[in-house]
């Protein structure tokens, strides 16, 4: 049986779906993903991979120990720590020394990649937070910490842009409360810029002052980024914030 599609079945296609194939035969970076021998999940590894180039590779320091990458699915952002982390099949409790964690979060399912420990939940949920924070629970990490917090979870657009732009600062909130109990501090790392969080929003006012109420208090340095991999058309950009003041402990 051939699954080639018929010429009738492309025809029929909507012009959405055209535009879309068109759209993604043009993209330089699905072109890269393609070729690129690291065979990255996701178009979206490259942006998380620009900006680490960009800002002083945060993801390959020495003392970074444990990484949370929230809406992780299908994976390419959890791919990117794994080989700095050098990391082997770490189960909770067993030994950190020298070694790291990533946990990943997605409401998927995702394919398993080696040494991460993905969970299948709403990041929303309350008992998920229980699921992170065991896995955080290493031996060598009795704080429980993530040196870095990674968020790129992006709700399904509505396309009504008052409830895209809630649901986008509603994920906002949610990951700064996660990252207020689980980012370990700059002082504790003993770097400035250590206890990274970087998190996916949509561009709107709220989100700007979401970034000066929130952010800009409890961070050294707080970035907004729109990387050259984010597609122009889109709404999305990043807020890179490096150094958690923890002001509250
Ligand atoms: C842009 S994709 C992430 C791509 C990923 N960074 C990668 O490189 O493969 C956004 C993800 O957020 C997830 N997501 C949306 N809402 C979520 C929630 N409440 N909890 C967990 N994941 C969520 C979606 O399922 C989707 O997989």
């Amino acid at each position: 049986m051939s699954f080639r599609p018929s010429a009738t079945n492309l025809s029929s296609l909507r012009s959405s779906s055209k535009s879309w194939i068109a759209r993604q035969a043009r993209d330089p970076y699905v072109k890269k993903r393609l070729s690129d021998p690291a065979s990255y999940r996701s178009r979206s590894a490259f942006k998380l991979l620009e900006i680490n180039d960009q800002w002083d590779s945060f993801l390959t320091k020495p003392d970074v120990k444990a990484v949370v990458d929230l809406g992780a699915a299908p994976g390419g952002w959890s791919q990117v720590p794994y080989d700095p982390l050098n990391i082997d099949d770490l189960e909770p409790s067993s030994a950190l020394t020298g070694r790291g964690t990533i946990v990943a979060v997605d409401l998927l399912k995702m394919q398993p990649i080696h040494g991460v420990h993905a969970i299948q939940a709403d990041f929303l949920a309350a008992e998920t937070e229980r699921r992170i924070h065991n896995l955080l629970s290493v031996k060598g990490n009795l704080e429980c910490k993530a040196d870095i917090i990674l968020s790129d979870i992006a709700a399904n657009a509505s396309g009504n842009d008052v409830h895209d732009i809630e649901s986008s600062l509603e994920i906002c909130e949610a990951v700064f409360c996660f990252a207020r109990q689980y980012l370990r501090s700059a002082e504790r790392i003993g770097r400035r810029r250590g206890g990274v969080l970087l998190m996916k929003h949509f561009e709107h006012p709220l989100l700007q002052k979401f970034r000066v109420e929130k952010l800009l208090p409890n961070f050294h340095d707080v970035r907004y980024i729109k990387p050259d991999s984010s597609r122009s058309a889109s709404r999305e950009g990043y807020f890179l914030c490096q150094g958690w003041k923890a002001l509250e402990e």
